[in-house]
């Protein structure tokens, strides 16, 4: 089974191209946990399948590398949009993705035959409690505490069609990240799980994000995150509304408009192809 390893700022992903294992039946969450072991399989944060759709010009899934399936992926999307360019499946530009958040619209930056970067429409940002969903008080969801190991955080709740939990903090330095982190994950206020921003605020454009993903852990970059963050900055009067995010494995531009929808701006990267045995 041929495979191709993408990554999105560091966000690393091993691409299924449905056609070509399309006659075999898949175990898709079984088979994400093999393929994105660091150890044992190809590695990756999780594993992006590519399907036909019938409602739009490509379908993209996506399978944490616990094997869970969650409703969208922000830098995954971007890397999809690249691939499905290039292999010539979608050849429109803007195109449309069907996701499990949804249709989006995403916008290629072609230069001289190469996608050089891809600008996802991400819909409006999600509020309201029972959707994101969140068992906190207040509709939206902002500045709201949780306990967390014998302490109390700040926390605002956005879903970007998967939910998150932004939290702004003064100093990473005293944050234990590692075991805040999971403990916010799993915190019975969010009933599906949820994905951990940790947020310092540079100045009114500029944020610096470190990330637990729901799922898969730490990892270099979320783009939906990067989103959520983006929009909890704005709801909390800390940044204008189009900010850069600093994230480990890189930067996005992210713009929540006047139309209500959020826009994320960043590269799809190729890292290499193989065969899976
Ligand atoms: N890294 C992704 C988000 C992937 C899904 C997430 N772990 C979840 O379970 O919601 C991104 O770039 O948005």
């Amino acid at each position: 089974m041929e495979f191709i390893k993408m990554h999105g700022l560091g966000n690393d992903f091993v691409f299924l191209d449905y056609f070509a294992v399309s006659n075999v039946e898949v175990d898709y969450p079984e088979l994400a946990k093999k393929l994105c072991h660091r150890q044992f399989g190809i590695g990756g944060d999780g594993l992006v399948v590519v399907l036909p759709s019938k409602v739009a010009d490509a379908r993209m899934r996506i399978f944490n590398q616990d094997g869970s399936e969650p409703e969208m992926c922000g830098n995954g999307i971007r890397c999809f949009a690249r691939y499905v360019y290039d292999q010539g499946i979608v050849s429109t530009n803007p195109m449309l993705v069907e996701t499990g958040a949804g249709i989006l619209k995403l916008n290629l930056y072609i230069n001289e035959g190469q996608v050089q970067g891809v600008q996802v429409d991400m819909g409006e940002p999600i509020l309201r409690a029972d959707l994101i969903p969140v068992l906190g008080e207040g509709e939206p969801v902002v500045g709201q505490s949780i306990e967390v190991l014998g302490q109390t955080y700040l926390y605002t709740a956005v879903s970007m069609g998967n939910p998150h939990c932004v939290v702004f903090v003064e100093d990473y330095s005293t944050l234990d990240f590692e075991h805040v982190g999971p403990a916010i994950e799993k915190h019975p206020l969010f009933p599906r799980k949820t994905n951990v921003e940790f947020i310092q605020v540079n100045s009114s454009r500029e944020l610096t994000m470190k990330v637990w993903e729901r799922g898969a852990g730490p990892t270099l970059a979320c783009g939906t995150g990067a989103c959520a963050a983006a929009v909890a900055a704005v709801l909390n009067n800390k940044t204008e509304r189009a900010v850069t995010v600093h994230l480990p494995g890189g930067d996005l531009l992210i713009e929540w408009d006047t139309d209500n929808h959020v826009y994320m701006t960043g590269p799809g990267t190729y890292v290499f192809k193989g065969e899976w045995l």
